[in-house]
């Protein structure tokens, strides 16, 4: 009998792009037989990040407000302290997403944010494993990681649009980060090392 698995994806959005990622990328790692998926807005489990204990892996996902995750997002971070100290999260399998308005937008200084905090928690990080899908002359802005990322999966949004301004290929991108990580949970037997 296979056992079942759980993802949480942990996310902050003030304006809702970034909620629309979140739930794609619970949607790709809902695609993966035996995974059981569940989105934490990350105010709400802030309040008790114990909430989270039971997951094998948790994918963070924030908009990048001022060159970095949002305050919402770094508060959730904070509240989890008591659960680095004793290292609860350790051995969990982790992922992060970001999306901005700018195509660059200093995303990556987000993504190095939620990986440095998976790695204080001693957590096992898994990046995207795309090439960039548009830095050739064959690439287009509707191919997977048209945004050129590895660390994680980006997400481009116009500022003065509502979730008619997102890219389906960003959706699609964050759904596959949501697939790998499944795939890799499903095999990952690094709990507590
Ligand atoms: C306070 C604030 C700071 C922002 N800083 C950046 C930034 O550093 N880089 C960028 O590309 N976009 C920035 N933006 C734009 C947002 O990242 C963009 O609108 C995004 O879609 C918001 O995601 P959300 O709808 O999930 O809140 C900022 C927006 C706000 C409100």
């Amino acid at each position: 009998m296979t056992e079942t698995r759980s993802i949480g994806v942990v996310y902050d959005s003030g304006y809702g792009h970034t909620a629309a990622q979140a739930r794609a990328v619970g949607e790709g790692a809902g695609s993966v037989p035996d995974i059981d998926v569940a989105l934490y807005f990350a105010e709400e489990v802030a309040t008790d990040p114990h909430q989270l204990d039971h997951c094998d892996a948790l994918i963070f996902g924030t908009p990048t407000y001022m060159g970095s995750g949002s305050a919402v997002f770094k508060a959730f971070m904070e509240a989890s302290a008591k659960i680095w100290l004793a290292q609860g999260w350790k051995g969990k399998l982790a992922a992060g997403f970001t999306n901005s308005s700018g195509h660059s937008g200093d995303k990556l200084s987000t993504l190095t944010q939620l990986w440095l905090f998976a790695m204080q928690h001693g957590m096992v990080w898994v990046g995207l494993g795309l090439l960039d899908g548009n830095g050739r002359s064959t690439g287009s802005d509707s191919a997977l990681n048209r945004l050129g990322a590895y660390a994680g999966a980006m997400a481009q949004s116009n500022s003065d649009q509502g979730l008619e301004g997102m890219q389906d290929s960003d959706l699609r991108t964050a759904a596959a980060l949501g697939e790998r990580v499944a795939h890799h949970v499903v095999s990952w037997r690094g709990g507590g090392q």
